[in-house]
């Protein structure tokens, strides 16, 4: 008999809805909701609110909600038979926090499916926006952490994190020091994946380790909240904060509302949500072995399961927990989809252009062409920046040599990502790549060929949301991940690209010169 888990996914730039029949291996659905296209009237065309201060970086919490209830209502329109749905899992953009005064508790628990899912949440928030992942304003919070908390080696030791900006912790303390009255009045802070969860369950979910790692307050040994860190963050936070267990976790049965409105079976489960990383991670398949994965999503990110804890001496790298148990590493790029997308639109070309027209006119290594692709502040290398910064030739650095502009901004991402991902004992031998941009075949073969290593694309695209069904498949239903893994998380053979021996050699000298580029034109500290 089949048994349908459905995932859902609620990454930065949008929401959208996978399930698979765990018995027969087939994934049966999928739908997605674009917050820019579909919800114009939030003005949020990339998934976020535009401020007159670039550092600061918020969505509305009320999008999601609306986003969610669209998304139903889509797959009801299809015939998407919603009573057969087992368990429902999700995974959230990470480190975006939602700010609920004490009025939530109740509200979440009597939702009325005649109404919105936005209309009867909206007075529950205490702060009407969420500080989203692309936050980077809270330099001078993360500097007071370190110093009262015994230094970022310190913190990267107890958290897997030195202070970082987009983390909760720090966008937290902020809140408390600028909006005193308005922290006083919150009585719970949620992920975007907590809150979700929250939502589905009609209850006050917990935060799972794979995400709740990314607040910079979980304590990796206990896996509990950190006091110490707790205490220093903000008065009183320590009861602000939902409770933290493993992702594995059954947050309660589906919520009336959803089964009212939609007709889901009352019995459905509610497995914990996580972030969209930690979901990716069991979607590409990678949540039992070492196998290293880029995403290509709006930020670029580049993980792995891990065996032995270990911490990035530059403080880009990150370790959260695997949902599948264990922990994980990552590396964050801010300026991934959103600078690709900013140097399309400069050379007025299309996804043909960039993906495989311009890597066919130029050659590996782009000549002395070089592409710092920081449009905006970036994160893994912690620069400010409002603008790339371009050297070679003239025609290049005017961007009037469309192609090589392409090749070497892509080119630069991936050089870029090795140099931050050197920290990570091993070197992958065999890489799978996902997200949105992973179909751009001449990402793909410098990807191969930037890393000396085999670049697998999967079968199934949407990585986060297939790993949140096949999170409830494994908590829910009791499937093991070896048996998931073997149905659902396969690569598609005709789209692997093996590295080419002549152009690592090209990379494997240019990328010296790159990273000397790079710290000419940001002296790190
Ligand atoms: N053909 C393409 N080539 C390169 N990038 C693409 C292509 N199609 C879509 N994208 C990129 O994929 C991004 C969305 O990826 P996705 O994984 O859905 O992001 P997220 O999960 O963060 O919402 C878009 O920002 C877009 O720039
Ligand atoms: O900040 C991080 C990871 O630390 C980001 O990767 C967010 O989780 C956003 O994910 P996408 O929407 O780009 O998938």
């Amino acid at each position: 008999m089949a048994k349908i888990y459905l995932g859902l996914d609620a990454s930065t730039q949008s929401m959208s809805a996978l399930a698979v029949d765990a018995v027969s291996g087939e994934v049966v659905y999928s739908k997605n909701v674009n917050f820019g296209a579909d919800l114009p009237w939030y003005n949020s065309p990339s998934g976020y609110l535009k401020n007159e201060d670039p550092s600061v970086v918020h969505a509305d919490p009320m999008m999601w909600l609306d986003s969610l209830d669209m998304l139903f209502e889509r797959m009801k329109a299809d015939g998407f038979d919603f009573a057969s749905v087992a368990a429902v899992s999700g995974s959230g953009q990470q480190h975006g926090s939602v700010y609920l005064n004490s009025s939530f508790f109740k509200a979440v628990e009597n939702l009325d499916s005649s109404k919105t899912l936005a209309e009867q949440l909206k007075p529950s928030l205490s702060r009407a926006t969420s500080p989203i992942w692309m936050d980077t304003s809270t330099t001078l919070e993360c500097r007071e952490m370190a110093e009262a908390l015994g230094g970022n080696a310190e913190l990267s030791r107890i958290t897997g994190s030195g202070a970082i900006e987009r983390f909760t912790g720090s966008q937290i303390r902020k809140f408390a020091k600028q909006e005193p009255e308005n922290y006083a009045d919150t009585a719970r802070i949620h992920l975007v994946s907590s809150y979700l969860c929250s939502v589905l369950a009609g209850r006050d979910c917990a935060i799972d380790f794979g995400d709740g790692a990314g607040m910079n307050m979980l304590n990796l040994s206990t896996l509990k909240w950190d006091g110490k860190i707790v205490s220093f963050l903000a008065d009183n936070l320590a009861e602000k904060l939902p409770e933290v267990k493993a992702s594995a976790n059954i947050g309660g049965k589906i919520s009336k509302y959803f089964v009212e409105k939609y007709g889901f079976n009352a019995e459905a489960d509610i497995v914990l949500f996580t972030g969209d990383n930690p979901s990716s991670l069991v979607g590409v398949g990678a949540m039992a072995d070492a196998t290293a994965a880029i995403s290509l999503g709006t930020s670029d990110t580049f993980f792995a399961s891990m065996k032995d804890l270990a911490t990035d001496p530059d403080m880009c790298g990150h370790v959260f927990g695997n949902p599948a148990g264990g922990f994980m590493s990552l590396i964050c790029f801010r300026n991934g989809s959103l600078a690709r997308e900013h140097l399309k639109a400069d050379l007025g070309v299309d996804w043909t252009f960039f993906d495989k027209t311009s890597f066919e006119s130029t050659k590996v290594g782009c000549g002395e062409n070089m592409f710092i692709p920081f449009y905006g502040d970036e994160i893994a290398p912690r620069v400010n920046s409002d603008s790339p910064r371009l050297k070679g030739t003239a025609d290049f650095e005017s961007l009037k040599d469309k192609a090589s502009a392409v090749r070497a901004l892509v080119e630069g991402q991936f050089m870029n990502m090795k140099l931050r991902s050197d920290w990570m004992s091993s070197k992958p031998s065999r890489i799978r790549l996902t997200g949105g941009a992973s179909k751009s075949d001449g990402m793909a073969r410098v990807a191969a060929d930037v890393f000396n290593a085999t670049i697998e694309r999967m079968k199934v695209g949407n990585s986060a949301a297939l790993g949140a069904a096949l999170r409830a498949a494994n908590a829910s239903g009791g499937f093991s991940w070896s048996d998931l893994a073997e149905k659902f998380c396969k690569s598609d053979a005709s789209k692997t690209v093996e590295p080419i021996a002549e152009n690592v050699a090209v990379y494997a000298e240019k990328i010296g010169k790159f990273a000397k580029f790079i710290e000419a034109e940001y002296k790190r500290a």
